[in-house]
């Protein structure tokens, strides 16, 4: 055999050896996807209304050349318009994703008791919250669910009325040295405001501690949250070996160490100081320090008097009651009881930190940017502070609270065209049949609840793309669809910190304006949003501000 010939044999040896494993493969794989195709999931996914999927992708090609999360968002957004209020998509051949927009469809699921399991997607919380409240399932969801709701109750967030003023003060301090810049990003001001608020509410820890533990737990919360968010757009970063290999796993495990390290070790000493105090419960020493904290400040006048809050509060019986931390309120209830072990309580406070910071920060910086932008409802805004307080910088008090009426439409609006949460996604237990048309959605699907397209449904909103607080007028809301309005969830695992954060909110946001006018030259038509798990601007929370010589002034 010659030379020439001995290659070309060696060629069809190697070409061969290539093409039969190929060959193979695609045979297999093919067998597959025709199987797959004749599943009664797959045709029931089929029947639905949706962009058509390749074989083996998907719809995944939609993905194809989407650079970041702000252009995922408005791709979606955009494909959306295309379809009903129902629609498929395919990840891959086999893994179904619904969305649905319709507030008679959404009712079903939220209200259901069956599908409250969370989609696969939120397993990336898992080393941070465990099985805290926001993943967790049947009876455990249940019982957790049942032992957190006195923690939030009114008479319990009224008592938060002080600390939410304090740190209002130390926001407007900060914002300071923003005064007259030709522009700066918000978020991070009231991200740290947030975290700092939270860590006390939450575990009755300072961020500002001598130690620096509250302070490095707080920067670890901020961090946490931000590797989670580039895991949801940089899809590379959900396989393992990727997340290593770029430093993040390392990086997320110092940040859990961090935060599982302090949340472990305060209640382990709250739970031993509420074993020695039985008597008088564990607050009562907690609650001395701040005590001793209020009256010092009290008397060079510039503490936002706490109990003076309370006392001409509604409820006068709360008045004396002491602040007490949501971990406070579940090592008394764990100790009266009820079934919770020290690892289930560091979930539900992780958890805790997780759902009340970056969605009460997106929150409050989207409704400064959209006061910054719309000055007549600024002014609007200001007009109601007046009214109560004149030209006194008397810290507001619960009752006050609640004559912030305009101020409550303009955050509810906020929160309708921009809901924190953008998306809430569950996995189907059993079939089920939509309201809207004659669908029917096969278990083990992925269902997602699209909260910023609801909010956005001319069927349900006059104008839905228009900021108009009024949308919230007793008057205007009486026709409006319970599940058509969802920036909390609704139904049985809707948010248990909404009344925490309303209140959160007013109080803030009264502080931050009544001592800083707030201007954008921007258009809401400008921002670019992103929208992972969390809804921001891509662009950043940008304003300008310059100190409100008088409210009366405006
Ligand atoms: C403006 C602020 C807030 C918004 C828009 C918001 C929104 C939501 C939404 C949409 C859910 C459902 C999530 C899902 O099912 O995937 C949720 C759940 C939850 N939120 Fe909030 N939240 C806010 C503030 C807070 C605060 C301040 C806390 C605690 C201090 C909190 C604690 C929770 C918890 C524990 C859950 C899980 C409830 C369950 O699954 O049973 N949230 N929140």
């Amino acid at each position: 055999m010659t030379t020439l010939e001995q290659v070309e044999v060696a060629e069809a040896q190697t070409g061969s050896s290539v093409l039969y494993p190929f060959l193979m493969v695609t045979a297999i794989l093919t067998m597959m996807h025709y199987w797959q195709q004749n599943t009664r999931y797959v045709k029931l996914g089929n029947k639905l209304p949706g962009p058509p999927a390749l074989p083996f992708i998907g719809n995944l090609h939609y993905l194809f050349g989407v650079r970041n999360s702000h252009e995922v968002m408005k791709s979606a957004v955009e494909l959306s318009h295309d379809y009903p209020p129902v629609v498929s998509g395919w990840i891959g051949s086999w893994f179904l994703v619904v969305f649905l927009w319709d507030p008679s469809d959404i009712e079903i699921i939220l209200s259901s008791h069956v599908h409250i399991d969370k989609s696969i997607e939120y397993s990336m919380f898992k080393p941070w919250l465990g099985d805290g409240l926001l993943i967790s399932t049947g009876d455990k969801w249940s019982s957790h669910s049942k032992l957190m709701a006195p923690t939030f109750h009114l008479n319990v967030l009224k008592s938060f009325v002080g600390l939410f003023n304090k740190n209002g003060q130390t926001l407007v301090e900060s914002l300071k040295k923003e005064v007259g810049k030709p522009s700066f990003d918000a978020h991070d001001y009231l991200s740290e405001t947030t975290v700092d608020t939270l860590l006390e509410a939450a575990m009755g820890v300072k961020s500002t501690s001598q130690d620096g533990e509250g302070y490095n737990y707080a920067m670890a919360v901020m961090k946490m949250c931000d590797i989670i968010h580039q895991s949801t757009y940089k899809v590379w970063l959900s396989l393992e070996p990727m997340f290593r290999f770029v430093g993040m796993a390392k990086e997320q495990m110092q940040h859990l160490n961090i935060m599982h390290g302090l949340s472990s070790k305060v209640i382990k000493s709250k739970k031993e100081e509420f074993i020695k105090s039985k008597e008088s419960p564990v607050s009562d020493n907690y609650y001395m320090t701040e005590q001793e904290e209020t009256d010092k400040e009290a008397q060079k006048g510039t503490y936002f008097d706490q109990s003076q809050g309370l006392k001409d509060d509604l409820d006068d019986d709360v008045g004396e009651k002491k602040r007490m931390a949501f971990l406070d309120l579940m090592i008394e209830s764990a100790q009266n009881g009820a079934v919770m072990s020290d690892a289930e309580m560091k979930e539900e406070v992780d958890t805790m930190m997780f759902e009340g910071h970056d969605t009460t920060a997106a929150a409050s910086s989207f409704t400064l940017c959209i006061l910054g932008i719309h000055q007549e409802i600024q002014k609007k805004v200001m007009d109601e502070l007046y009214q109560m307080f004149g030209d006194s910088d008397s810290p507001a008090t619960f009752a006050d609270t609640l004559e912030m009426k305009y101020l409550e439409s303009v955050i509810l609006e906020t929160l309708s065209l921009y809901p924190p949460v953008p998306i809430i996604a569950s996995q189907l237990k059993e079939d089920v049949k939509l309201a809207s048309g004659d669908y029917l959605l096969p278990a083990g699907c992925t269902v997602v609840i699209g909260t910023y397209k609801v909010h956005r449904n001319p069927e349900i909103y006059h104008n839905p793309e228009e900021f108009n607080p009024d949308n919230f007028l007793a008057e205007n809301m009486q026709n409006s669809h319970y599940y058509g309005y969802i920036p909390f969830s609704a139904g049985p695992s809707s948010c248990v910190g909404r009344k925490y954060a309303m209140l959160k909110l007013k109080i803030l946001l009264s502080t931050v304006l009544s001592n800083y006018k707030i201007m954008s030259d921007m258009k809401e038509s400008e921002f670019k949003l992103q929208g992972d798990i969390m809804l921001k601007r891509a662009d950043g929370f940008r304003m300008r501000i310059e100190p409100s010589k008088s409210l009366k002034a405006m």
